[in-house]
């Protein structure tokens, strides 16, 4: 496997979740979310440099939190307003020359080693690869957002055979990522598929998990536990 670097970007404010502390900071199963999030990559990418990204006013509280339990060594920097803005200073804050970097949101704790595997050896196959799930819901094109009301009054059957649902870790060529992180910010970059490919390289789809679950609102915390427990059930039986 090639030298590999991680980025976990845990920069975000977590509006949609609400609480006290943003939800990377929150416990999971007893154990913050982020403080999962670096053990899964270490423990799937043994030897790589790992740098978290934190909001600024919350990088000493991830110290002392952090302190409390078992979390794989990792150095912090501070993040932007944009994932892309805390991605582009995890960059800069690696201080080994990794072949691949990896970039994990911080609020995918459930993330498998064989995942983070599969997609690295596609990385390393065809410079950038990225984990994908099919839809399992119907999907409808919004031609008309009424915001005023509840309802959309106009749109269309999409086929979803045609789309896929994006996770992370996403895994790049190193020279690739930081050549299409020069680039300004652009609202569409969602996440650093979009990135690079904006830069012109395309991009490998390899197979994500459903259980590879980013927490977004209140609700997700309960689905986690849940995925969690079951694991950890299945873990003991064996
Ligand atoms: N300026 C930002 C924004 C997001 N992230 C990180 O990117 C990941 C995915 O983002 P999301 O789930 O949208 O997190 P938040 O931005 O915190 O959530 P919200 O949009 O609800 O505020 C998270 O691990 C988040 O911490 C980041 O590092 N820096
Ligand atoms: C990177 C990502 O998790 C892939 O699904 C996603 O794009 C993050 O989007 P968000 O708007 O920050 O939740």
């Amino acid at each position: 496997m090639a030298r590999t670097g991680a980025i976990i970007v845990a920069g975000g404010s977590g509006t949609r979740c609400g609480g006290a502390l943003p939800k990377q900071f929150a416990l999971l199963g007893g154990m913050p979310v982020l403080a999962r999030t670096i053990n899964a990559v270490a423990a799937a990418l043994p030897g790589a440099e790992i740098v978290a990204v934190l909001p600024e006013r919350h990088a000493d509280f991830w110290k002392n939190l952090a302190a409390r339990f078992e979390v794989a060594p990792h150095t912090i920097v501070t993040g932007g307003a944009e994932r892309f803005d805390s991605v582009r200073r995890g960059l800069a804050a690696l201080r080994t020359d990794p072949e691949l970097i990896a970039v994990q949101d911080g609020v995918r704790p459930l993330v498998s080693a064989e995942l983070i595997r599969r997609v690295a050896e596609a990385a390393e196959r065809y410079g950038a690869a990225i984990p994908v799930v099919e839809a399992v819901d119907s999907l409808r094109e919004v031609e008309e957002q009424r915001t005023e009301t509840e309802g959309i009054a106009a749109s269309h059957v999409a086929d979803r055979r045609r789309f896929r649902i994006v996770q992370t870790p996403q895994i790049f060529r190193a020279d690739l990522l930081r050549g299409a992180y020069g680039a300004e910010y652009r609202a569409e970059f969602t996440d650093d598929a979009s990135v690079v490919e904006a830069a012109g390289h395309g991009v490998f789809l390899a197979r994500g998990e459903r259980g590879n679950l980013k927490i977004t609102t209140a609700e997700d915390f309960i689905l986690a536990e849940a995925l969690l427990a079951a694991r950890e059930e299945g873990a003991e039986r064996e």
